[in-house]
């Protein structure tokens, strides 16, 4: 950090005792400020021009500066023949009479106009002032250089007063001495006018307290210019359909030859030099971080990513507090921090009205029906209204009347609402009647009614907000209320196609990190343990028959090639008709062909596990007899019984019990966790680490770190992902692809079959390119590899129309499989299936895809890939925090932070 801080700002002195230095120090690393740090490859961003756009940025960066330490901003204020020009707001039109020509005007960065003064202010004293215009003078002789404002070449043509005047937007650069006087010259000499730099005399009594205007410690707002949309900012050409970036603070448009010298190093992401401390315009909010095609075409990818990042955190681009009202209050910059950093903030928080319930979290704008259920209890704004969304149904929720929608909700969750009710509803949905103790219900309970919501376009809680309504790690952390504290809580999303093992994944979590299962899931997996028995048993029994068949084909056939006299037909028929290995008593024959019929017409879901309790004595006859013993020496033989069946077989008469406790082990192996194949979600963190393990202890506040795994089921995303924007809050998304899917196939209601590759690869394209995981990191885990490892030998890679140019060159060597250098096929076979799922989705997001290998059925497999979540997330936070401390570190701490590299 300091070695980029350094780089970035040379400074000669060390850190210096008052604010004339200060300014000193800033403006000499300003002034030295010529081009992008090291490390920020930006060839073209070096400002060309080196007699102008060194001294150019120097407003711009003490801008910056001075407001992280709550210095004034030098603003000037630009008169072109002794005629002021109104810079941006109608309270400067008060002003207009007291600008004098020829002398100073300065505005403060906190919208403040000093009178006479030159305020500056320091972290703990912001009544430092400079008086009068000498000081200002001195400053200049201090920075060895006269400053002069004038007009920037790039802003509005001044050819006549109007022209000035109705541009508001002059943007303005520092030029030297000699710099700014051929500057100007050139200017007045092309334009017909000369403009004249002029520093004001303001009062002090001009101190707005207007709340309408620029609250104090606010970035300031920049004019939005007026320009001929068609051309270019700076060289003022360009068509109709020419490309341009725009600057989000003053949308002024700029070329491809242009942007980069308009818009320099863009610590601030894409704003001209001029606006850099200003706030964006509020129309460009929803494009932050998003940066136009031409400007990826100029920078690299790194460069593109960091200086969105940057775009996006810097404190100057941040949603100003009292543009944004709740229950009729302006919000200050703590209750505006609470709002955002809460467990469940409002999404895409714009400026604007809102109405707020904090008992229930509703959320809304004034005037409209509730969007989204953000955190209860937060201390923003005032208490509600009564019309706060406008409702006209006599029925009122925590004291505000509801709209006809939410009204017509409560009905179809079973809530009677005649007559004019009052309810009282909790961040749980729980409804009371008012004054009334009993709940009348629950509304968000039902996943159907969470279905209906979603209809009406209601908003439901958050997926992770636990029952009781209670938030499970608020993510708020003392300290300065403009850093974005760490989250205590780390979502991971878990998807995947059916059998590619998430619920696998998820169940072998709980067991290693000690999450117990819960009673409905404890009751769902045995069920299910003993319903999936009643198939593998089904299967079996088919196979006996098929087996005993083709014993009597053999049997037939042998008698009939034996040499010597024939028995009589019948009396061979008779023999290969009796008894054999694989026959069963007729009360098991009933058994097997009424469990067969139930398989064939798809009943064992219904009849099973209830009829358990009937049945678990056949099975035990069953799997003692020797029939069905022998057609299960030939399990391997039956295509359709799954692998898993193997473990649970070993085990068939315990499960067949009606008391039957499935272990930990049968819960893993069992399929499904929740009886809906709906999303399942736990909480976990990573056991302390021993003592004397080394590695660890130095990771140890690691461990006091939550995280919630969310395993969503394929068939809970729905068609073309309607339902993943319900989880866009978490931190990262984990897609499992099962290795194995390369030779499976996947068979529709017209008998078309997919490869089911192909289908995990359609899933993973929806899933990344969702909006709502735009920014967010993933990690593929590719599961199954000891599956793959038995069969790719015999079911080549190449099977799959993805991977059909999987052509590796494999060592005949006798050690290959245990060779580092010479990978065995199946691990050649996993990089290659892992660089496919990379480049697709760098192709679709222009990230990086983390990727990892997975047995989900070993536990030290799953703990090692959600450790690497862990170090994700760790190191996505890390390089948040470099970089915001990189747009606020002060001069004075880069100026430490370098002092303490050098030495
Ligand atoms: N051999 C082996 N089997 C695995 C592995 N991971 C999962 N399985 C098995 O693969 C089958 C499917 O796994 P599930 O976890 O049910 O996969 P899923 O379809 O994503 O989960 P559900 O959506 O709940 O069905 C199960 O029988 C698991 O036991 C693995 O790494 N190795
Ligand atoms: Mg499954």
């Amino acid at each position: 950090m300091a070695a980029i801080l350094k780089s970035l700002f040379p400074v000669s002195s060390s850190k210096k005792e008052d604010n004339h230095e200060e300014f000193d120090v800033e403006y000499s690393f300003a002034e030295e400020y010529s081009g992008p740090p090291v490390g920020y490859d930006i060839p073209q961003v070096v400002p060309v021009d080196v007699h102008r756009i060194p001294t150019a940025s120097v407003v711009a960066t003490a801008a910056m500066f001075s407001r992280n330490l709550s210095l004034p901003v030098i603003e000037p204020i630009v008169k072109s023949d002794s005629k002021l020009i109104k810079n941006q707001k109608s309270k400067e039109t008060d002003l207009e009479s007291e600008y004098v020509e020829n002398d100073h005007a300065y505005r403060r960065s906190d919208g403040i106009e000093s009178s006479g003064t030159l305020g500056f202010s320091d972290s703990h004293d912001n009544s430092r002032e400079l008086s009068g215009s000498s000081d200002v003078e001195d400053l200049v002789d201090e920075c060895k250089e006269e400053v002069r404002f004038v007009s920037h070449p790039n802003s509005v043509a001044l050819e006549s007063e109007e022209s000035i005047l109705s541009s508001p937007d002059v943007a303005l650069e520092v030029l030297s001495c000699e710099e700014a006087e051929d500057y100007a010259d050139e200017i007045a000499g092309n334009q017909g006018c000369r403009n004249v730099v002029t520093f004001c005399e303001t009062q002090s009594s001009d101190v707005s307290t207007d709340s309408d205007e620029e609250e104090p410690g606010m970035f300031p707002e920049k004019p939005i210019v007026s320009s001929d949309s068609k051309k270019c900012f700076r060289c003022h050409k360009g068509k109709r359909f020419t490309e341009r970036e725009v600057c989000i603070a003053c949308g002024a448009k700029y070329c491809i030859d242009c942007v980069l010298r308009a818009m320099g190093a863009m610590p601030e992401g894409r704003k001209c030099i001029t606006c850099i401390g200003y706030r964006i315009n509020e129309s460009k909010r929803n494009s932050l971080g998003k940066c136009s095609a031409m400007l990826k075409r100029l920078l690299s990818k790194w460069q593109i990513d960091e200086i969105m990042e940057l775009e996006k955190l810097c404190q100057a681009n941040q949603l100003p507090p009292h543009l944004v009202s709740v229950n009729g209050k302006r919000l200050s910059l703590r209750e505006l921090f609470d709002l955002q950093s809460c467990a469940y903030p409002p999404k895409k928080l714009r400026p604007g009205k809102y109405w707020y319930d904090k008992v229930s979290g509703l959320w809304g704008k004034e005037g409209h029906k509730p969007c989204q259920i953000i955190s209860p209890q937060l201390a923003v704004g005032d208490t509600i209204k009564k019309d706060a969304s406008k409702g006209n149904t006599n029925i009122m929720i925590n004291n505000r009347e509801i709209t006809q929608l939410e009204l017509y909700m409560l009905k179809l969750a079973g809530i009677n609402c005649e007559g004019n009710v009052c309810f009282w509803l909790s961040a749980d949905g729980s409804c009371q009647e008012e004054g009334m103790n009993n709940v009348v219900g629950k509304i968000w309970d039902k996943t159907t009614h969470k279905m209906l919501c979603h209809a009406l376009r209601l908003p439901i809680p958050p997926v992770s907000a636990n029952s009781s309504g209670e938030e499970v790690g608020s993510g708020l952390e003392a300290g300065d209320p403009c850093s974005t504290v760490s989250k205590k809580l780390n979502k991971l999303l878990l998807a995947g196609c059916d059998q590619s093992g998430t619920s696998t994944l998820f169940k072998q979590a709980k067991i290693a990190y000690h999450v117990p299962f819960s009673e409905e899931e404890h009751q769902n997996i045995t069920y299910t343990i003993q319903r999936n028995l009643y198939r593998y048993i089904a299967i079996l029994l088919e196979g006996r028959e098929r087996f005993e068949e083709e014993y009597r084909v053999e049997m037939r056939k042998k008698r009939l090639d034996e040499p010597g006299p024939s028995a009589l037909p019948d009396l061979i028929e008779e023999e290969i008709e009796g008894e054999n290995v694989y026959s069963i008593s007729t009360r098991l024959k009933n058994f097997s062909d009424w469990l067969l019929q139930a398989m064939m017409l798809g009943n064992l879901e219904v009849i099973f596990p209830a009829a358990t309790r009937e049945y678990s004595a056949v099975v035990e006859e069953l799997w003692k007899h020797k029939a069905f013993q022998a057609t299960y020496q030939r399990r391997n033989e039956l295509e359709m019984l799954p692998r898993v069946a193997n473990y649970f077989l070993d085990h068939a008469v315990e499960i067949s019990k009606v008391d039957y406790n499935p272990s930990d082990m049968d819960k893993l192996y069992a399929e499904g966790i929740t009886s809906s194949n709906g999303v399942a979600s736990m909480e976990f963190s990573f056991p302390n680490p021993t003592q004397d393990s080394y590695m660890e202890t130095v990771d140890q506040h690691s461990s006091s770190m939550k995280y919630q795994l969310i395993r969503v089921h394929a068939s809970c995303i729905g068609k073309n992902c309607k339902w993943l924007e319900m989880f866009e809050d978490v931190d990262l998304v984990i897609f499992c692809v099962s290795l194995t899917e390369y030779s499976e196939y996947l068979e529709d209601y017209n008998g078309f079959c997919t490869n089911k590759m192909m289908e995990s690869k359609r899933l993973f394209e929806n899933i990344v390119s969702h909006p709502a995981f735009a920014p967010k990191h993933c990690l593929l885990l590719l599961n199954k590899f000891d599956i793959l490892e038995e069969i790719i030998e015999e079911f080549p890679l190449s099977e799959c129309e993805w991977f059909q140019d999987f052509n590796p060159v494999i060592s005949r060597h006798p050690n290959s499989k245990t060779n580092n250098n010479n990978p065995s096929l199946a691990q050649r076979a996993y990089h290659y299936v892992a660089v496919k799922f990379k480049r697709l989705y760098n192709s679709i997001t222009k990230r990086k895809l983390f990727v990892s290998q997975l047995t989900a059925l070993e536990a030290e497999s799953v703990d090692g890939a959600l450790k690497y979540t862990r170090e994700i997330l760790k190191w996505d936070e890390e390089r948040r925090k470099v970089m915001r401390d990189w747009t606020t570190e002060s001069p004075e701490a880069s100026t430490t932070l370098e002092a303490s590299t050098t030495t």
